[in-house]
């Protein structure tokens, strides 16, 4: 018969790959128990949206089999995404982690990315919300497809809208359609901050936040008010747009955000009649940058007429598995998930088992 240190020891062979530790060391082994040739425990994973997710459940899986006197495995796979965000911070307790998407010219791709990352996370499981930052282009409710406007939930509490799952609020909810938002800066630093803490956003393990392009009023509250566990930054691969973009992540840098990444869109075309994949804008000069500025490549995404139907429709577009965006889009979701717990697990924990503070120096990710 194995005995329960044995399996532990084991288990010491299942390493994380992005946090270089065992599973065992880590504590994400739950609940095991032996009985007869029957070894079962829980893997306590810290984000739904893991990439390595499969291998890891699998290696675990193929080393406790190989123990002798074992005839049968069964791992259950939990979550308990770690924790990024202050837990004594009103605004933020109920609020695990914030995913603050820039970019720096305009019409590059970033509230599609925002928007997308959030449904591709919830369909993995994961509680998200996003919050539109972009006060005067507020775009995230028409993409979402979200149309019922925040209910009073209490004094000077909105309960935000709806859509599959993920909590939205923006300033695109509370004004008629079609009416443009003439505010002076100070208005808009009033109304991102009221959107932490006068939403009842409920209990979220991401939340993103869709800012304007540039480096403007709405990006500095987030940076400094907000405090995002991390900044991703947008770009398309022409030069104009990529030096603009490198702005932004020097400004999320001053003011110690750290940098998730850096992603490409409208890489290339996949052609819908031949597949060839065409490049119109120079694919891959993001990749060639980032890796100059030491910043994570987070992937690119091609261009897909789909992305823009569905959005132009309020669908999401990750139901569409057959989408090369699609599919791009939920690597880099992974991907940013990945970083997060990067993140938590790296800093010093502020609470046992969930991470901890902010730290403007992260690891480069393993090259896949
Ligand atoms: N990969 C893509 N393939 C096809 N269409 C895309 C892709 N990425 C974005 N689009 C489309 O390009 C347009 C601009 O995108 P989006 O509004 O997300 O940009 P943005 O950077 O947030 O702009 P702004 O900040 O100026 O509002 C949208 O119509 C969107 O559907």
């Amino acid at each position: 018969m194995t005995t329960e240190d044995e399996v532990l020891a084991a288990l010491r062979k299942v390493v994380d790959p992005d946090l270089g530790k065992d599973v065992v060391s880590l504590g994400w082994i739950k609940d095991l128990k032996i009985d007869g040739g029957t070894v079962s425990f829980t893997l306590t994973l810290t984000t739904p949206a893991c990439p390595v997710q499969n291998d890891m459940v699998a290696q675990a899986r193929r080393i406790v089999s190989s123990l002798p006197g074992v005839s049968k495995v069964d791992v259950n796979v939990a979550y308990n995404v770690a924790r990024t965000t202050p837990a004594d911070n009103v605004a933020t307790y109920k609020i695990k982690n914030i995913i603050a998407v820039g970019s720096g010219k305009g019409g590059v791709g970033k509230s599609t990315i925002a928007v997308n990352l959030a449904v591709a996370l919830a369909a993995m499981g994961a509680k998200v919300g996003v919050l539109d930052a972009d006060i005067y282009g507020a775009s995230v409710p028409l993409m979402i497809g979200a149309t019922t406007p925040p209910e009073v939930a209490g004094e000077n509490l909105l309960k935000p809208s709806e859509v599959a799952g993920i909590k939205v609020m923006s300033v695109g909810l509370l004004v008629p359609p079609g009416t443009p938002v003439i505010w002076r800066g100070p208005l808009v630093t009033k109304a991102i901050q009221e959107f932490m803490t006068n939403v009842d956003w409920g209990e979220l393990d991401y939340m993103i936040v869709d800012l304007p392009p540039g480096t403007g009023d709405a990006p500095l509250t987030v940076a400094q008010d907000v405090k995002p566990t991390g900044a991703v930054v947008v770009t398309t691969p022409q030069r104009a747009s990529m030096e603009v973009a490198l702005k932004t992540l020097t400004m999320f840098k001053k003011l110690e955000v750290p940098i998730i990444g850096i992603i490409e869109n409208m890489s290339y075309l996949v052609c819908p009649y031949c597949g060839k994949e065409i490049d119109i804008f120079g694919r891959g000069s993001v990749e060639a940058v980032a890796r100059n500025l030491q910043v994570p490549f987070l992937g690119s995404i091609p261009i897909d007429p789909r992305l823009r139907e569905a959005e132009d429709n309020g669908e999401l577009i990750v139901d569409f598995q057959d989408s090369p965006a699609a599919k791009a889009l939920m690597e880099i979701a992974g991907r940013v998930a990945s970083r997060i717990s990067i993140i938590a697990y790296t800093s010093k924990p502020k609470e046992e088992g969930e991470g901890g503070s902010m730290s403007a120096f992260l690891p480069m990710p393993p090259k896949s």
